[in-house]
């Protein structure tokens, strides 16, 4: 098995053991806001500008710990602070150290859009985003077929949640539906863990037109997001790069300032 397979295998029990003790009107009463609207990430990748979408990843299966100790409190209001037009937040426990929890934290903290970051397989997952304060979910293609993407993308709009569908390679495109809001191409093979920027550059040429791209895994520097800029991207995920110092608050910051001193040069 790989390590997606591992993770999706995974996935399936611990999907199985939350349905087992929780149900769809528990979490529903978890947000006053449940039926209402999010806010919309894609319409903040539509101002033309490269949007930075900061991740908050404790961990990962590549890499082992990131950084460990660390809260997110200390984090994502310092994303939002110093300009992130998103910010992602993982919640996978098992390999990547993240929490559910977490992202209501995130959501009581910050007023930008929050990615749930997971590997969704079941609507029951949707629900439980939205529960939690998600205003975008993930979709990922390599764990899903055409028509499971669509159905949860289906239910996903139903619940008032934008969709970024995540691709990575060149057949996964007949994959997209119309409720895709945002496609994400991951330079990231999920099967493998190598990145490869590479990837971004040819995918982009395959897409529809229609909608917002964002560039996903392994971004590092200004260079780099200008690059993918020119070809079409709006939106930049980038997580390890900032997690990885002993405080992302301030390498965001950083970076933030070094993109904008640079994008004054550039357009
Ligand atoms: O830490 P990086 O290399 O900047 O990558 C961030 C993000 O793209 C990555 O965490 C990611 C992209 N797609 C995923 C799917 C599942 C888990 C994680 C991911």
């Amino acid at each position: 098995m790989n390590i997606l397979q591992t993770i999706i295998e995974k996935k399936k029990l611990e999907v199985a053991e939350k349905k087992s003790i929780m149900d769809i009107d528990f979490l529903k009463s978890l947000n006053k806001n449940f039926d209402t609207k999010g806010l919309s990430l894609k319409q903040r990748l539509l101002n033309g500008q490269p949007n930075i979408i900061a991740e908050f990843k404790r961990k990962s299966p590549s890499k082992g710990w990131i950084n460990q100790h660390i809260h997110i409190g200390e984090v994502v209001p310092a994303y939002e602070e110093y300009g992130a037009a998103a910010s992602s937040i993982l919640t996978d426990e098992d390999f990547f150290g993240g929490n559910i929890e977490e992202l209501k934290i995130a959501r009581l903290e910050v007023e930008i859009p929050l990615l749930r970051k997971d590997f969704i397989i079941d609507e029951f997952q949707l629900y439980e985003a939205k529960a939690y304060g998600a205003d975008v979910i993930l979709l990922i293609a390599a764990c899903l077929t055409k028509e499971h993407v669509k159905q949860l993308a289906v239910k996903a709009k139903e619940l008032n949640l934008e969709v970024l569908l995540e691709l990575h390679a060149a057949e996964e495109t007949g994959h997209i539906c119309d409720e895709a809001d945002i496609i994400g191409i991951n330079n990231r093979n999920l099967e493998t863990f190598v990145t490869d920027i590479q990837t971004s550059k040819d995918l982009i040429k395959l897409l529809p037109a229609d909608r917002p791209v964002i560039s996903e895994s392994g971004i590092s520097d200004i260079e780099t997001i200008i690059a993918l800029h020119n070809l079409g991207f709006t939106g930049f995920l980038i997580g390890e790069n900032f997690m990885k110092a002993s405080k992302p608050a301030v390498a965001f910051a950083e970076f933030m300032k070094a993109l904008k001193k640079q994008k004054k040069l550039v357009f």
